[in-house]
């Protein structure tokens, strides 16, 4: 666990943060520019001093102002990668990576560089100067850099902020692997939803300097007052297992806390394997009756927990599906003939969802 308590203020701005966050996975730190998200992660690493500061990371302390206690940079066991790969251009990436770890005070495991080159995919990589990699490459090394010093804590800013899209989808993959493998904490700054989406366990939300909302991505993500739960992008996680499949129609099914979806034909995925379904408001749709005839496979009882009303003359209504929060991106026409409010019974129906 990570318990960080830090205000720190800059004239005109003040970050002010009272965190619990999980010891495991990965948590998105989510927020317009400007607000803060840098700030804390800078100061989680030691590089700010707030000068009222709380910190402890997996039992061990490494701030607390009231007794003036502050571990320097250099003795907190995290690794950090920035927006920018910042590789040292006159070494080779293996001497980058080597230099990394003499520098860190803490390493302990003697395969830390080996594990870490694995995991990124940079083996044959490893004698080229940094001028011949490319974008996604070199955010690769500098990645695999920070790792192979044996951080008990990974901080990235940003780190696919400076690619283009085509990069993006190359490293994706080797972030859902280091989510997968690496069984330490990661603090993940961004502001795309899509990356939030994609990778996140668990969100935090800042907006000017304050700590908006902090959750498990599910929970966090579908609340009406959050930025992400507004207009065409909002969208919900849901957490399922495929129990089967229709190979004749094309089709796999999947279990999650509300019941059972259809989805597109997963060959791959076997029986009881975990996948993550977004699901976008705008394709979720409510009836008062289970429809008897429809061409959507997808309907499930839900209830309204919550409504927003925009002023364009649309609803967002939150929705419970047997535990698991589900938003409906709906007129505001068809809200008040439908006569929604808190409380009532509905059906959703789900009209596409994506596997992350
Ligand atoms: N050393 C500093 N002195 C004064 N103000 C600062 C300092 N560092 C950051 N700030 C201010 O703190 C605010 C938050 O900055 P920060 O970089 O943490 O935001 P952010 O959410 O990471 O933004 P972005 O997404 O654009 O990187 C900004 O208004 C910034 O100008």
């Amino acid at each position: 666990m990570i318990e960080a308590n830090i205000r720190l203020p800059f004239s005109g701005f003040t970050l002010e943060a009272d965190l619990q966050l999980p010891g495991k996975g990965v948590t998105a730190l989510f927020g317009h520019s400007g607000s803060g998200k840098t700030t804390l992660l800078r100061c989680i690493a030691g590089l700010e001093r707030a000068p009222q500061g709380f910190l402890r990371v997996k039992g061990k302390l490494w701030q607390d102002s009231k007794q003036d206690f502050f571990l320097p940079t250099h003795k907190r066991p995290l690794g950090y990668v920035f927006q920018e790969a910042s590789l040292f251009p006159h070494l080779s990436v293996r001497k980058n990576l080597e230099y990394g770890r003499k520098r860190a005070g803490f390493v302990r495991n003697p395969n830390g560089l080996e594990q870490a080159v694995e995991l990124l995919g940079i083996g044959h990589l490893l004698e080229r100067m940094p001028e011949r990699l490319s974008g996604g490459e070199r955010q690769r090394v500098a990645i695999a850099r920070a790792l192979a010093v044996c951080p008990q804590v990974l901080l990235m800013d940003e780190p696919l902020a400076a690619l283009d899209l085509q990069r993006k989808q190359e490293i994706l993959p080797f972030l859902a692997r280091l989510q997968n493998e690496v069984g330490i904490p990661i603090l993940y700054v961004t502001h795309s939803p899509q990356e939030v989406t994609q990778l996140a366990d668990h969100l935090v939300v800042m907006e000017a300097g304050q700590v908006k909302a902090s959750g498990p991505i599910a929970e966090t993500l579908t609340r009406l007052d959050s930025p992400m739960a507004q207009g065409k992008q909002a969208s919900s996680i849901l957490q399922a297992q495929v129990c089967g499949h229709e190979p004749e129609f094309h089709l796999t099914l999947a279990q999650f806390a509300g019941g059972t979806l259809s989805l597109p034909y997963q060959q791959a995925a076997s029986v009881g394997t975990a996948i993550r379904l977004r699901v976008y408001a705008r394709d979720v749709s409510l009836t008062l009756q289970q429809p008897a005839q429809t061409s959507i496979l997808n309907v499930l009882p839900a209830m309204v927990t919550g409504m927003a009303h925009d002023r364009e003359g649309r609803t967002m209504v939150r929705l419970n599906l047997g535990g698991a929060p589900l938003l409906a991106h709906i007129t505001r026409k068809s809200a008040s003939v439908l006569g929604l409010e808190k409380g009532v019974r509905v059906f959703a129906q789900i009209k596409a969802t994506a596997i992350l």
